[in-house]
């Protein structure tokens, strides 16, 4: 077997493909994170939940390099990038989802896709390639709306489309960079339970096919959704493992409810 069939064979078998230890981050003389190890999983949803202020955000952005931590190690698919620039970070496949201030409010649905899709591409840059390389762009950009369940909505300026339908849009835009590892950052926030069953839907999907760590909130979609779950409070990690293990846990349920009462 070639290397690449062996690849293919496994692909949607989990393995570890982010992983981080020891990691760190001192503002000034306060620690917002410390000693925290992740390993993230190929084919799993992976949810980091904690209180606020528990330091979800600040590992998000030092998993991204946006941070840059004060101790510790990070891996992807084997390889250091602990000082790697985010921008080689996303190049490399670990991408994180932006706000819908990453959609363009005035571009129809399918140009919001194109744009993206042109980014790994490159096709920004290349105006005399052939007409088939636009098909081509054309044809997985209509896959991609379609694996998102935006078809009907293709031709509508993304500012007219509903909240939840244009965090489906950005969603679009993020799997068009193909990303190995997609970090979701509350990507439930503030929609009603038509548009959370449809998101939730597509985070299992894609989830086939690709690692996703999400930061989540809402514990019935975490429940529901997620294989693995880390529980952060106060920078350091309180409890991990499944939904079941996490949530029987009366350290959890002290963190989240002041009590150890269901
Ligand atoms: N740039 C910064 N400078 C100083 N302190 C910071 C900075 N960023 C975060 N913190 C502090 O680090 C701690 C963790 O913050 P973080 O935003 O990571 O928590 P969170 O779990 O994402 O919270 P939330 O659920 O409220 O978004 C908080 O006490 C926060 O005030």
């Amino acid at each position: 077997m070639t290397q690449v069939s062996v690849e293919r064979a496994v692909s949607s078998e989990p393995r570890v493909v982010l992983s981080a230890r020891g990691i760190r981050k001192d503002f000034g003389g306060f620690s917002a994170v410390r000693n925290v190890d992740l390993d993230v999983h190929h084919a799993r949803v992976h949810a980091l939940i904690g209180p606020n202020g528990a330091g979800k955000t600040t590992v998000f952005n030092l998993l991204t390099k946006f941070l840059q931590p004060t101790a510790g190690t990070i891996l992807l698919m084997g390889q250091d990038i602990t000082r790697t620039p985010p921008d080689k970070v996303a190049r490399l496949g670990l991408v994180r989802s932006f706000q819908i201030s990453a959609v363009f409010p005035h571009l129809s649905v399918l140009d919001n896709v194109r744009v993206a899709l042109q980014r790994p591409n490159n096709l920004a840059h290349q105006f005399w390639r052939p007409v088939s390389a636009l098909d081509t762009l054309n044809r997985r950009a209509d896959e991609l709306l379609g694996l998102v369940g935006l078809t009907k909505e293709r031709d509508r300026l993304a500012a007219d489309l509903s909240y939840g339908r244009k965090r489906v849009l950005e969603i679009a835009t993020t799997l068009a960079l193909d990303p190995k590892v997609l970090l979701l950052d509350e990507p439930l926030a503030g929609m009603g339970q038509e548009d959370i069953t449809v998101v939730a839907n597509l985070i299992r999907e894609v989830a086939k096919t690709r690692a996703v760590l999400m930061v989540e909130h809402n514990l019935s979609v975490v429940a529901d959704l997620c294989h693995f779950v880390t529980v952060l409070q106060r920078g350091e990690i309180l409890a991990e493992g499944d939904y079941e293990t996490v949530s029987r846990d009366p350290r959890v349920r002290i963190a989240y409810m002041g009590t150890e009462e269901a």
